[in-house]
Formats: C-alpha cells, structure tokens, sequence
C-alpha cells in the first residue's frame, strides 16, 4: 500500500467538490480523507482503513437536510474483475456481522448486470467461508414472466449465482410466477409480511417498513433502479411494500418492484453501476445541483439510517471528472 498521492489519487481529489456537495473545499479539510492508495487498484481510495471507500455525497432527498454524506461512499474500479472482487468482499463481510447478530442475512438482489458482479462470491474463499445456511434471497424487481423465461430476473440469478452456492431452496424467495402483476405484488408483500412476523425480516422502527440487511442494486442507462422508472407514478408510492407496473418502458411490460420505502428503510445498499452509458445518470445523482422537481429514481434512494456504498467503474464516472 502506498501513501502518496497518485495521479489517480489527484483525480479522485479532483470529484470532492462534487462528491461532498460543497463549492471547492481543500481535500486535505475533508473530513476522513487519507488519500491513500489502496493494494495495486489506483481508483480505490480509504478514509480508514480497512474499508476502501471515499466519501461521497449526500444524495438529494425530498427535502430533508442531507446527512453529512459519511454513510454514502463511492468506490471506483478499474476493472469489471477488481469491482467484483471488492463486492464479494464486502457481501461477504455483512454476511457474517448479520449472521453473527441475527442469526440471519437478508438480501434483495436486482437482475441485470448486478448478477455478473457477484461472480467472485461463488468462487473460493467465499463459496467456503460464508455460511450461506443464513441467507435468505428476495428479489427488489420482478418480471411478470415464468421462472424459466429468459426475461426472467429469478431465472437469471439462478444461472448466474444461486445454482452455484449452497443457500436452503426455502431461503429463497421467488416472485409467484403464476398470478398477475396485480396478484404477484399482493402474493410478494404477504409473503413479507410473515417473514417479519417470523423474525427473519427486521423492520425499521423508524420508517414502519421492513429493513432488509443488504440491497444488491443496480441502475439503468435512464436512472432506473428496480422497476421504478423516471417519471412513473409509482415514484410516489408511500404505503405498498410491494407494488406492480404494467406500462414499463423497459420490455417486458409488466413486473413487480419493491417501493421505495422498502429500498429506502435499508441497513446497507450496494448500487452496482458500470459502463458510460450510465454515466449521465451517476453524475446527476453524485452532483450537487440538483433540484427536487425533477429526481431521476437512482437520487430518490436515499437511506433512512444505512450505508450506502457505490461500487461503480471509471466510464460510469467521466462525467464527474469532466466537471
Ligand atoms: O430492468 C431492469 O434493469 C435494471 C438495470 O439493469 P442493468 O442491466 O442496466 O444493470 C435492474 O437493476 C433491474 O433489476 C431490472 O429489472
């Protein structure tokens, strides 16, 4: 590990005023900033060690004072393989403190691109060392499709990760892909509902929805995360857990997505977003010129009391370096 400052580390620098939503403040006055150079990754920068991160900023909230921006962290990879290392990381690190504290791991996985990242969880050290007795998988997002259709969010994850690690099939919760979209949302948020009854599920006492431990996230190219899309009315949904959408701009049509209460009321949420074609988007969300009129649904996630750490990869952020 190095402590100089790289030309990378300058550029990371550079993203502070943006990252920490104030004008221009010297790197040096951030508060927790060590610029140090973490393992052979130039873009990974710590404010403690060990956990690599750089503070980002608070993300704009529907009019609530935004905390200091010490939860929100943003971590920048060089490669698709460094990001996936560091994220079975950290996945497998909150699953042993849940574990350890609950008895049990909740976690919600999206579906596209997020799969591929957890890649490295089902390879040694980790397919060994997590004690996968105590996950229980939930889904943020599901297509009203069958299991084995190749829209399918379940069916995804199931190739991609869930075959290849030893969690219980009960532990797994799948959307019911025989009802309607409407049926589906019902079948889903009942199906929580007993979870928490049961204890598996915690709730926030706080915000009265359920808080899951870890939310695998990931963002689409037009600022959507789960189903829930820019302008939708479904943005606005404040008492469903569980809510269906049938006119999605995103093939296929009809699905069912947690709202953003529930994604909201969060212990820890990992939003996994690479590639520049996101890269509007991540500036939008990472900039401090928002306004509240006009949120893309990536800003409208905004923790209540939780970590909220962005694993993301230098296209994904040239647009923030270009400011
Ligand atoms: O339709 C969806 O898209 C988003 C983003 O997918 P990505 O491939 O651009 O990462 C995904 O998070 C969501 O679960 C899915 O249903």
């Amino acid at each position: 590990m190095s402590t100089s400052v790289s030309a990378s580390a300058a550029a990371a620098a550079a993203l502070l005023p943006i990252l920490t939503g104030r004008r221009s403040p010297p790197a040096s006055r951030v508060p927790g900033i060590s610029r140090r150079r973490i393992g052979s990754n130039p873009r990974l920068f710590s404010s403690s060690a060990p956990s690599p991160v750089l503070p980002a900023a608070a993300m704009a909230t529907d009019g609530a004072a935004p905390d200091a921006g010490s939860k929100n962290k943003l971590l920048v990879f060089d490669t698709k393989e460094d990001l996936a290392v560091s994220l079975a990381k950290y996945t497998a690190e909150l699953s042993e403190k849940f574990a350890a504290e609950r008895g049990a791991f909740t976690v919600v996985l999206s579906g596209g691109s997020l799969i591929d990242a957890l890649s490295k969880l089902t390879e040694p050290p980790y397919l060994e060392s997590v004690d996968w007795s105590k996950w229980h998988v939930f889904w943020v997002d599901e297509r009203v499709v069958p299991k084995n259709h190749e829209d399918s969010n379940y069916k995804l994850a199931f190739d991609g990760f869930l075959s290849k690690v030893p969690i219980p099939p009960g532990q797994v919760y799948a959307i019911n892909d025989a009802l309607s979209a409407e049926g589906a949302a019902d079948d889903y948020e009942a199906c929580l509902k007993q979870l928490v009854k049961n204890g598996v599920i915690a709730m926030s006492a706080a915000t009265g929805f359920p808080r899951f431990d870890l939310q695998l996230l990931g963002m689409g190219p037009d600022g959507h995360i789960a189903s829930l899309f820019p302008g939708h009315p479904l943005l606005n949904e404040k008492e469903r857990w569980v809510t269906y959408i049938k006119d999605s701009p995103k093939p296929p049509p009809e699905r069912i997505t947690f709202t953003f209460p529930v994604i909201n009321s969060s212990a820890y949420i990992a939003m996994v977003v690479t590639g520049a074609g996101k890269a509007g988007p991540v500036q939008k969300a990472l900039s401090d010129k928002q306004t509240s009129s006009d949120l893309l649904p990536v800003e409208m996630a905004v923790l209540h009391d939780g970590e909220f750490t962005w694993f993301t990869d230098k296209p994904a952020v040239s647009m923030l370096q270009n400011k």
